[in-house]
Order: C-alpha cells, then structure tokens, then sequence
C-alpha cells in the first residue's frame, strides 16, 4: 500500500465538480450511493478542496452485526464507496484493488459516519487514496480508517464482466451512458 518511487501527486480534474458539490449515485443500483437500492447505504459524497471528498452515511438498522451496532463488512463499504468516489475526481473509471481497514471504535445504529477521503498518490493505472470516518460530526472521534488502492479500468471491464440484463439496463439509460463515457475522455 506504500506508493513506488516514480509515484506523482494526484491531479484535479479540470472539469471535476466544485468544491461543496454532490457527486450524486454513480449507479442507481450500487449498493453504497444508489437511490434506486433500499437496502444499500445510499452514501451521499461532496467534492472537497484538492483531490479530497466528504460523505456521509447513515447506518440504519439493516446495517447491524452485533445488536445495536454497525456490521464491519457494511462500514468497509462505506470506505470503498468513499475511497471510490474519489475517482470522479480525477475523471477515471477505478475498481477497488485492495482495501485495509482499521476499526477502531464501535459505530451504534443511528449514528451518522462523517467520512473524508483524499487520493495521496498516482504511479499508472494505481491510485492510492485514504480516508477516516468520524462519529459525534465531521470533527469527531475516529472510528474507522482505511487505505485504497484502486486500479484504472476502461468501461470495457463493466460491458465485459457485468450480467447482460443489468449492462444492457444501464447502456439503454442516456444518463448512464453519459457518465461512463466523460470518463473516457481522460486526457
Ligand atoms: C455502460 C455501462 C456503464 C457501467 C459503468 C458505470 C459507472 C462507472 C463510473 C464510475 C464509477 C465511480 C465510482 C465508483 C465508486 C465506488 C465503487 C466501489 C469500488 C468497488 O468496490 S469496485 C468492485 C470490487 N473490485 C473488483 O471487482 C476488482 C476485481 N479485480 C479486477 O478486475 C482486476 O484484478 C483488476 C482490474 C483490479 C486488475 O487487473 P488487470 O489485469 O487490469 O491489471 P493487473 O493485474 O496487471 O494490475 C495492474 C497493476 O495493479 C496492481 N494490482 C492489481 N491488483 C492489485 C491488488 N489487489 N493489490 C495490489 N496491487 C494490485 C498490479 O500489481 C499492477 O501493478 P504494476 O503495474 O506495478 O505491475
């Protein structure tokens, strides 16, 4: 998880959206900021200063491991989506390669988990980002970490890899393709 020698600093996108602005769900579907999915954590992410985001998450009952408090495996989603998000950023399609985590306090239902994420370095197709999330507000104690990596895709590793019903759903919705493809144009 130690970035090479040759690794660069991030770089912000030109177009990336403003500091302050809602990323909004990637896909109405995913598990960590999708509207369209009941279950999920629907994770909502801001773009911060820099190649750094803020999000929040609600853990609600559905999220439990223990009575009372948050499952490990749900808040390590909500750090991937974080960490992931991040991506938007830099306008690269990224898949999570490795993800460590560190829990270090209990997270009870209800609580709302302030997460902020920053991408730390570059080397390729690599990218290597951390985030902390925080309970009590976004100046809270931490109660859980984590280190990224994530390695560049082509929208081909969707089409490819996805089940048929779900690429064809997402390649018939214009608003789906139009995300896909601005990634694409990484210059
Ligand atoms: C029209 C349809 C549109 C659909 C698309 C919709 C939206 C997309 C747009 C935006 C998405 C935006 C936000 C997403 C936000 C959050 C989502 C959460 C993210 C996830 O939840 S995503 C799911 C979990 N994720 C996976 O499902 C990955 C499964 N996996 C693979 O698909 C392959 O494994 C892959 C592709 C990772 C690599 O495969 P590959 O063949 O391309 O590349 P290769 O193996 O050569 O690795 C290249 C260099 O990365 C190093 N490297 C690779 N893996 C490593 C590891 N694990 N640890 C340490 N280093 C690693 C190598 O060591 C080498 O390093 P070096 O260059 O130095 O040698």
């Amino acid at each position: 998880m130690t970035p090479p020698d040759d690794a660069t600093a991030p770089v912000r996108h030109p177009d990336a959206p403003a500091p302050g602005e809602l990323l909004g769900a990637h896909y109405a579907h995913c598990f960590g900021c999708g509207d369209a999915q009941p279950h999920g954590l629907m994770l909502q992410a801001r773009a911060a200063e820099g190649v750094a985001i803020t999000a929040e998450f609600t853990v609600k009952p559905e999220h439990q491991g223990a009575p009372g408090l948050a499952h490990g495996g749900v808040l390590a989603t909500a750090l991937d989506e974080t960490l992931g998000s991040l991506n938007w950023l830099l306008r690269v399609i990224a898949v999570t390669g490795r993800l460590e985590t560190d829990f270090v306090r209990p997270v009870p239902v209800d609580t709302v988990l302030h997460l902020e994420a920053e991408v730390t370095a570059v080397a390729g197709r690599k990218i290597y980002s951390t985030a902390v999330g925080r309970i009590g507000g976004p100046d809270g104690e931490i109660a859980v970490r984590a280190d990224g990596l994530f390695i560049e895709v082509k929208v081909d590793h969707f089409i490819d890899n996805g089940r048929p019903e779900e690429i064809q759903a997402a390649m018939s919705d214009p608003d789906q393709v139009r995300r896909a493809r601005a990634f694409e144009v990484n210059p």
